[in-house]
C-alpha cells in the first residue's frame, strides 16, 4: 500500500531497472525471430541427435547452410543459453564449449511429438505479423480487424486464397493440439468416455478428433470445417469429413466440440455458432464441449500474460476475444443454454461444457 506522502507517479523518476523492463518488451520481437531462426536451422534436432551435446564447429558443419558465419551462430547461441533454453559446458581444458538442451530447449525439436517449433513457426511468419502494424487502425475502425486493414481481407478469406499459409496456420494449431491432448485426455478423460457421437467444428486439419478417436474408439467420429480446409485435411479410416459452414449449419450428434473457435468471433457471432450447436444435439443427452480460453485479469499465473497477448492478437487477427468466467456465463445464456460448468485444465485453455 502506498503511503499517504507517496510521490504521484509522475514525479518518480524511472530507474534503471524500470529502463531493463521497458527494453525487454520493446526487444520481445528479437527473442521471437531468435527461437523462430533457431527452428528453422534445426538446433534443438541437431543437438538431439548428437547425443544431446555439442561445440559450435560441431553444429556449424551440420547446418544446411554453406559458410556458416560462425561468430554469429555463437551470439546466437548464447543468446539462448542466456535465455536458459540451452546450457554450456566447458570441455577440452577450457578450449571448447559444449551445448544441450536444457528441458524447455526440448520444446523447440521439429520432429517431437510435445514441440511449440509449429506455433513459432506460425506466429513469426512475415505475413501474421503485419496485421500487428495496423493495430492503431484498428482501433480506429468499428468491425474491421486490424487483419484486414493490413492484409486486404478477413483471415479467413486470407487462408483460402493462400494455401501455404492455411498450411502453416493448420499445422500451427495442430501443434497447439499435439502440447494439448495428453493433459486433456488426463485431465478430462470423464468428458469424453460417455459419448456416442462427437462432430469437432472447426477442427482443422483433423489433429484433434483423430486423436480423441484413438483414445476413445467407441465414439462415432465428425470432422467438419470449411471446404478448402476439409480437402487439406488428413485421412482416418474411422472418421468422416464434412465440409461446410458452421454459421448456415452444424452436423448432429451427441456432442459438439468447440476448440479455440469461439475465441475468434465476437459475441454476437457466438451467439449464432452456439445456437447452430444447440440445435444439432439431443436436448436431454447433448452438450457443446467449448476448449477456449477462461481469462481472470487478476491472476499473477504465468500463463495470464500470455491469455491477455492471445486477446490482443484475436483483437488484431479475427475480431474475436479472450473472456472471463463472467463473459462465458453472459455468452452461453444468451444461446439459450440452461447450465455449464468450467473445468481449468494444465494448458492455456479451460474446458467448459455447456447443456441444453
Ligand atoms: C483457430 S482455428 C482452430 C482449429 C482447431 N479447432 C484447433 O483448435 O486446432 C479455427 C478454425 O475454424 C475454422 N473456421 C473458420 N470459419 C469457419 C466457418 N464459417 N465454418 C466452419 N469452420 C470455420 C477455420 O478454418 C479453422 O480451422
Ligand atoms: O496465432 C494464433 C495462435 C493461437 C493459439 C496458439 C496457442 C494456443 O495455446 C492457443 C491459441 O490461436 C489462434 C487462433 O485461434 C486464430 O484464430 C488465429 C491465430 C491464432
Amino acid at each position: 500500500m502506498g503511503s499517504l506522502d507517496a510521490k504521484p507517479a509522475e514525479t518518480q523518476e524511472p530507474d534503471i531497472n524500470d529502463q531493463a523492463q521497458l527494453w525487454n518488451i520493446i526487444y520481445g520481437f528479437g527473442g521471437s525471430l531468435v527461437l523462430r531462426c533457431a527452428v528453422e536451422i534445426g538446433i534443438a534436432d541437431i543437438i538431439k541427435n548428437n547425443n544431446g551435446s555439442i561445440t559450435l564447429a560441431q553444429l556449424a558443419s551440420k547446418l544446411s547452410i554453406p559458410n556458416v558465419n560462425s561468430d554469429h551462430l555463437y551470439r546466437i547461441l548464447r543468446f539462448l543459453v542466456h535465455m536458459n533454453i540451452l546450457e554450456h559446458e566447458i570441455c577440452n581444458g577450457g578450449v571448447d564449449k559444449v551445448y544441450s538442451l536444457k528441458p524447455i530447449g526440448t520444446l523447440l525439436l521439429r520432429d517431437a511429438e510435445r514441440s511449440m517449433a509449429p506455433i513459432i513457426l506460425g506466429l513469426t511468419h512475415k505475413d501474421f505479423m503485419v496485421p500487428w502494424h495496423f493495430m492503431k487502425e484498428g482501433l480506429a475502425s468499428e468491425g474491421t480487424t486490424a487483419f484486414e486493414i493490413g492484409m486486404g481481407m478477413p483471415i479467413w478469406k486470407f487462408l483460402e486464397g493462400h494455401p501455404d499459409q492455411s498450411q502453416l496456420f493448420n499445422e500451427e494449431m495442430a501443434g497447439e493440439t499435439r502440447l494439448l491432448t495428453k493433459t486433456l485426455f488426463e485431465d478430462c478423460r470423464d468428458i469424453f468416455q460417455g459419448l456416442d457421437s462427437l462432430v469437432d467444428v472447426g477442427g482443422g486439419n483433423g489433429t484433434t478428433i483423430m486423436a480423441i478417436y484413438e483414445t476413445f474408439p467407441h465414439i462415432k467420429c465428425t470432422l467438419y470445417d470449411l471446404p478448402h480446409v476439409i480437402a487439406n485435411s488428413r485421412d482416418h479410416p474411422n472418421v468422416q469429413k464434412v465440409s461446410g459452414d458452421m454459421f448456415k449449419c452444424v452436423p448432429t450428434a451427441q456432442a459438439i466440440l468447440l476448440k479455440l473457435i469461439l475465441h475468434d468471433w465476437t459475441d454476437e457471432e457466438c451467439v449464432h455458432i452456439l445456437k447452430k450447436c444447440k440445435e444439432a444435439i439431443p436436448k436431454e443427452t447433448g452438450k457443446v464441449i467449448i476448449v477456449d480460453v477462461v481469462l481472470d485479469e487478476e491472476s499473477t499465473h504465468e500463463l495470464t500474460k500470455t491469455r491477455l497477448l492471445l486477446d490482443i492478437d484475436m483483437m488484431v487477427s479475427t475480431g474475436g476475444r479472450e473472456r472471463t468466467l463472467d463473459d462465458w456465463d453472459n455468452l452461453l445464456k444468451r444461446a439459450g443454454f440452461r447450465s455449464h460448468n468450467i473445468r481449468p485444465i494444465r494448458a492455456i485453455q479451460s474446458l467448459i461444457e455447456a447443456f441444453p
